[in-house]
């Protein structure tokens, strides 16, 4: 395969590039418990690599911020910038800033847990800033998902808050931000380049966009399974195949 132009970019000139990574299903293994999800084993110390010669790596994800950080051991990587929540959160060097609590929160995490009660294998998982519902270890996963989106969809909009799918996954979180804004803001604050990114769900779909409207050139990245296809510019076999990519990143950036 040719080698993009936007990964010729960033080759070129590594300091004036940003590297931006979706934290599930991109850097770690998508697994049945969301609380057991950790960061592939080469993760921590190939970020490190890119964290000293690329201008900057971001992870824009849906979990809290310091949730990434935790579950990705990532503590440690140089200039590492976390952006929680779809980018309602910013971690960096150890510091977390967020706004208030959306007032809808109280709302749906008293309602939500009885109305999902009546679905089998259907899970909560509270994140204080928004609260998820997946059924990945439903008997029925897809079935159960259908059956959620109707009320899982009223009850957000009574509490004024958006509801973002994923795999498996109905996420109720605060409306008026997404990945592909994180994205761009951050690119514009570090007057980049050039800019990768490389995501694996819908959710992701924004910031690839916003790589695409960037005017930068830039490289979209798809970590790729059987649950879920999307076009990108380079697609690769799920968090392994974008270690590969990285890793090959750094080998020739040099460390
Ligand atoms: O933006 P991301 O970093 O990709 O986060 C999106 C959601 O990921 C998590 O759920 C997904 O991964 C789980 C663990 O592998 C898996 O069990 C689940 O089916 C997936 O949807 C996380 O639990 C959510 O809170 C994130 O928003």
């Amino acid at each position: 395969m040719e080698t993009p132009e936007g990964l010729r970019a960033i080759l070129a000139d590594p300091a004036g590039a940003v590297i931006g990574l979706d934290f599930d299903g991109t850097l770690s293994p998508i697994v049945p418990d969301p609380d057991a999800a950790r960061i592939h084993p080469r993760g921590p110390a190939l970020l490190a690599r890119l964290g000293e010669r690329i201008g900057a790596v971001v992870i824009v994800t849906g979990r809290p911020a310091a949730k990434a950080v935790e579950y990705g051991s990532l503590a440690g990587v140089p200039g590492l910038v976390v952006l929680g929540h779809y980018g309602l959160e910013r971690w960096e060097a150890g510091t977390l800033t967020a706004p208030p609590v959306h007032p809808g929160l109280a709302r749906v995490r008293a309602e939500l847990p009885p109305l999902i009660s009546g679905i089998e294998g259907a899970r909560f998982e509270d994140k204080e800033r928004s609260v998820a519902v997946h059924t990945r270890q439903a008997a029925q996963p897809q079935a159960a998902l259908d059956a959620l989106r109707d009320p899982v969809a009223k009850l957000a909009a009574e509490a004024g808050l958006a509801v973002e799918p994923g795999k498996f996954v109905l996420e109720l979180r605060p409306p008026g931000v997404d990945k592909g804004m994180a994205l761009s803001a951050f690119l514009a604050e570090r007057a980049a380049r050039s800019v990768l990114f490389a995501g694996d769900d819908l959710g992701d779909l924004a910031a690839f966009a916003a790589v695409r409207a960037s005017g930068l050139p830039g490289v979209t990245v798809f970590s790729g399974s059987a649950e879920i296809t999307v076009e990108a510019d380079i697609v690769v076999d799920g968090p392994d195949g974008v270690m590969d990519l990285l890793g090959s990143i750094a080998d020739a950036i040099g460390s």
